[in-house]
């Protein structure tokens, strides 16, 4: 999708220019994995128009293979997004999302055994479990396929409210409850279980929460691996975040990391990207996740919603120095 910012931290109402560039969950995945030394390729779907073009040239820029990119419909979804600054939270409004090439791709689009047969791994979000029912199918379907090919899948909950209007735990809880069973590893913390899914906890706490939901949700669902992150946001635009891991019904964290945010989207990207390579290249379970956290931290520094850190960068960010100008 297109993402259109409007520069500084005016609101578009103020404002006269856009800044544009291209992103969505599965292109901050793919750009990260492909930057840590992975394949990564994006299956979407592009209308056949400058707009496609120049989308088509932003992700060979980013090294993501556009193998799986199918062209055809008419639009490109958009949002628009306005920077928070300090007490005023950042703001995205959705435009066209559901007339765009990728939410009206007809029922033929994806030969989904034979995208199965090409790959290890695969990343769906409840971002594209939002959308309408044909992307659900396919959604659905090409994780089957990649499930009785062998492969990997993954899931990523994030729930947008706005996305799923007034009833929207309701209508999401079904459609997150077949993702999870096909799902190997899983992004989401104790909001997600208690929200979608409707699981309930004695505790008070977030922290307790979390400890006791995620490993009920690993056991009812089968799932080898959850992981994903607290966040705490501080006043003079800092935010503090831990990420946690659990696997072989052991939890493992990530030190609370601070830091000044310039761009907080897609940090969660950057999370289950660091989670991900950890898993793929065989990190102790206490690196991945603390490699997860340093990459998510490093992506708030960065404009843009796609994770630009190398696995250097973040190795070295790891050590906790703010540094100087590296000459
Ligand atoms: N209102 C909500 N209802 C249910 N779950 C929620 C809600 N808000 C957040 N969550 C869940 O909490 C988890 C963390 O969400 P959060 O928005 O903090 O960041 P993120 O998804 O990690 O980051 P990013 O927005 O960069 O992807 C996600 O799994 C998300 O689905
Ligand atoms: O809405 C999307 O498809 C994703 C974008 O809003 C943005 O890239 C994001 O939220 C990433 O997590």
């Amino acid at each position: 999708m297109m993402r259109l910012q409007v520069p500084g931290v005016q609101l578009l109402s103020q404002g006269n220019t856009l800044n544009y560039s291209f992103s969505g969950t599965g292109v901050n995945v793919s750009s990260a994995l492909a930057r840590f030394g992975h394949e990564g390729a994006l299956i979407s779907r592009l209308p056949n128009t400058s707009l496609g073009e120049a989308a088509a040239a932003y992700l060979r820029k980013l090294g993501i293979s556009s193998r799986l990119v199918i062209r055809g419909g008419e639009y490109l979804g958009l949002y628009f997004l306005e920077n928070g600054f300090g007490a005023r939270p950042s703001k995205v409004t959705y435009s066209n999302r559901l007339e765009s090439s990728f939410n009206t791709a007809p029922e033929e689009t994806y030969n989904y055994e034979e995208i199965a047969r090409s790959l290890d791994v695969i990343h769906f979000c409840g971002i594209t479990l939002a959308m309408n029912d044909s992307v659900r199918h396919h959604m659905k379907s090409l994780a089957r396929a990649v499930k009785q090919q062998g492969g990997t899948v993954i899931f990523d909950c994030n729930y947008r409210p706005s996305l799923w209007g007034p009833e929207g735990y309701s209508q999401a809880k079904p459609h997150y409850e077949e993702m999870l069973q096909l799902a190997d590893i899983v992004m989401m913390n104790e909001k997600d279980a208690i929200f979608i899914l409707g699981m309930s906890s004695v505790q008070t706490e977030r922290e307790e929460q979390l400890i006791e939901l995620i490993p009920a949700v690993a056991k009812q669902f089968d799932i080898s691996v959850i992981a994903g992150t607290h966040r705490s946001i501080h006043g003079d635009n800092s935010h503090s975040l831990r990420g946690f891991l659990y696997k072989n019904q052991s939890f493992f964290f990530s030190d609370t990391l601070r830091f000044l945010v310039y761009d907080r989207i897609g940090a969660g990207d950057a999370y289950t990207s660091g989670i991900v390579h950890g898993e793929l290249t065989g990190f102790t379970p206490e690196q991945t996740v603390r490699f997860a956290a340093a990459a998510s931290m490093l992506a708030h520094t960065v404009e843009g919603d796609t994770p630009m850190a190398s696995e250097a960068d973040i190795l070295r960010a790891m050590t906790l120095s703010v540094g100087d100008v590296e000459r």
